[in-house]
């Protein structure tokens, strides 16, 4: 089953910690934690105490993307905090094997992200470093966006890449019950939904992520690891 790991970018900010718990229940796999600086991105989110605060209201996979540069002095400070995956950006910086290095010895999964604009070819010489390779079909920094298709390209390459190995895919932007299918279909086991997932308020989530998870699946979409 394709696992959902709901964006709590999109949740009510004045109720993040019962918007978490109640999309947890609502049948999310993993909590996606995005992480936004004003610098990488040209938006500001939150921080590790926000993720520390969060921690209590779920034992849901902490899936922490981390749309800052430089990633690494934040490293520790976000797996004190609970994160039980950390996913920096290969464009955020020239040390990304120290990066994963960091993260795989602060005994967390490591993830690497790309952008829309950067070939897969850039993760190659670190795929032995990875557990997730996170493929952005949005330009970071905002939720709500469109869907970028050429990112499924992207998506079919790192598929082949990582082919044999033990290494999840995930999608994460403009993810609906109409482009799941297609991400599924290229090679994401893990969807990442935002607007999607939070559409209508708490009475909505569960089919809200039934929807998705079914588009997926229905497509073809391929196990994701749980953990
Ligand atoms: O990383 C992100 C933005 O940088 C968000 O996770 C992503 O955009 C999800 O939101 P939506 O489903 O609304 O597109």
């Amino acid at each position: 089953m394709t696992l959902l790991a709901p964006s709590i970018l999109a949740a009510d900010f004045s109720r993040l910690g019962e918007e978490t718990r109640a999309i947890a229940q609502a049948g999310a796999d993993w909590i996606h934690l995005d992480v936004m600086d004003g610098h990488f991105v040209p938006n500001i989110s939150f921080g590790p105490a926000v993720v520390k605060a969060l921690r209590p209201w779920t034992d849901k996979v902490f899936d922490v993307h981390l749309m800052i540069a430089p990633a690494d002095p934040y490293l520790a400070a976000f797996a004190e905090a609970g994160a039980d995956a950390i996913t920096v950006h290969v464009e955020a910086g020239p040390h990304i094997h120290r990066s994963l290095q960091t993260i795989r010895g602060l005994g967390k999964r490591a993830g690497v992200a790309l952008n829309p604009g950067t070939p897969a070819s850039m993760i190659e010489p670190v795929l032995d470093m990875v557990d997730l390779v996170l493929v952005m079909t949005v330009n970071p920094g905002f939720g709500g966006q469109s869907f970028i298709g050429s990112a499924l390209e992207t998506i079919a390459r790192v598929k082949a890449m990582t082919a044999g190995r033990d290494i999840d895919i995930s999608v994460d932007g403009g993810i609906t019950p109409e482009t799941a299918g297609p991400a599924a279909q290229a090679g994401a086991n893990i969807l990442v939904a935002g607007s999607a997932a939070f559409k209508g308020g708490p009475d909505h989530y569960a089919k809200n992520v039934a929807a998705i998870r079914a588009a997926a699946d229905a497509a073809g979409g391929r196990d994701g690891v749980r953990c």
